[in-house]
């Protein structure tokens, strides 16, 4: 039996998200999602998908010629063949990132790669799901994401950026609107009134072509 993952799609755009937004990237979206975050814009890989050998994926990958993969879902980390999916991504040399719900135990991804790790606020509606001892695990490769969809969701954000010192644990510490659910200039302005040290972030690949999976 060969090693196989669930995947919605594979395909090739540029970075909207993270310390590497605007970059052109393979994105790997692996099927299911174990939680039900409100705004999900992905909700499309929460089933079907295909079964496709880790070979399959990698040749796929290979076809683009890319420097920058992206690992996303869908949650990755529900999918244990998800662990050598990144480990041969980094083997084959590229810059890898995972995008994480941070539910999972993140302790086994490979440390090459860029663990971007999203601390469900209360305005998800999944903030109970989140496993803080992650945040002890996470080195200036990583990053940690906050999805912002209200002024009470930004104050518990601050919090949290302080009580674990996330700004010097982490190589990036992202602050991005929920997409429509709270302003992008309000939460802009809110940043730097506070003088946060974080990157504020708006998706980019929403603005460009809007909704469309495989963008
Ligand atoms: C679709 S998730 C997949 C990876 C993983 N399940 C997670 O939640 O990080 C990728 C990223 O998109 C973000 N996201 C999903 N819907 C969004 C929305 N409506 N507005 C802004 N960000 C959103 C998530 O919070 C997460 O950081
Ligand atoms: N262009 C583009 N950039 C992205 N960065 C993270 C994405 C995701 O869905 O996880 C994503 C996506 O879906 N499209
Ligand atoms: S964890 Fe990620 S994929 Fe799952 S529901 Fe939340 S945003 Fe969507
Ligand atoms: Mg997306």
């Amino acid at each position: 039996m060969q090693d196989t993952l669930r995947i919605t799609e594979v395909f090739y755009s540029l970075q909207g998200e993270t310390r590497t937004a605007g970059l052109p990237t393979v994105f790997v979206r692996l099927t299911g999602c174990p939680l039900r975050c409100q705004y999900c814009d992905s909700a499309y890989a929460f089933n079907g998908g295909t079964i496709r050998t880790l070979e399959s994926i990698l040749e796929q990958v290979a076809g683009f010629k890319p420097r920058y993969v992206c690992v996303t879902g869908g949650e990755p980390l529900a999918q244990p063949n998800a662990l050598p999916l990144l480990q041969q991504l980094c083997d084959a040399g590229y810059e890898v990132s995972l995008e994480t719900s941070g539910a999972l135990d993140i302790s086994g991804v490979d440390t090459r790669v860029s663990r971007v790790v999203d601390l469900k606020t209360p305005g998800s509606e999944e903030s109970h799901r989140n496993r803080y001892e992650n945040i002890e695990l996470l080195t200036g490769n990583d990053q940690v994401k906050f999805v912002i969809c209200s002024r009470e969701d930004y104050d518990w954000a601050v919090s949290k950026l302080i009580q674990y010192n996330l700004a010097e644990r982490a190589g990036e510490v992202l602050f991005s609107p929920s997409h429509h659910q709270v302003s992008a200039t309000d939460l802009a302005d809110w940043i730097v009134a506070d003088n946060l040290p974080v990157r504020f972030q708006l998706q980019l690949h929403k603005l460009l072509w809007n909704d469309e999976p495989g963008r």
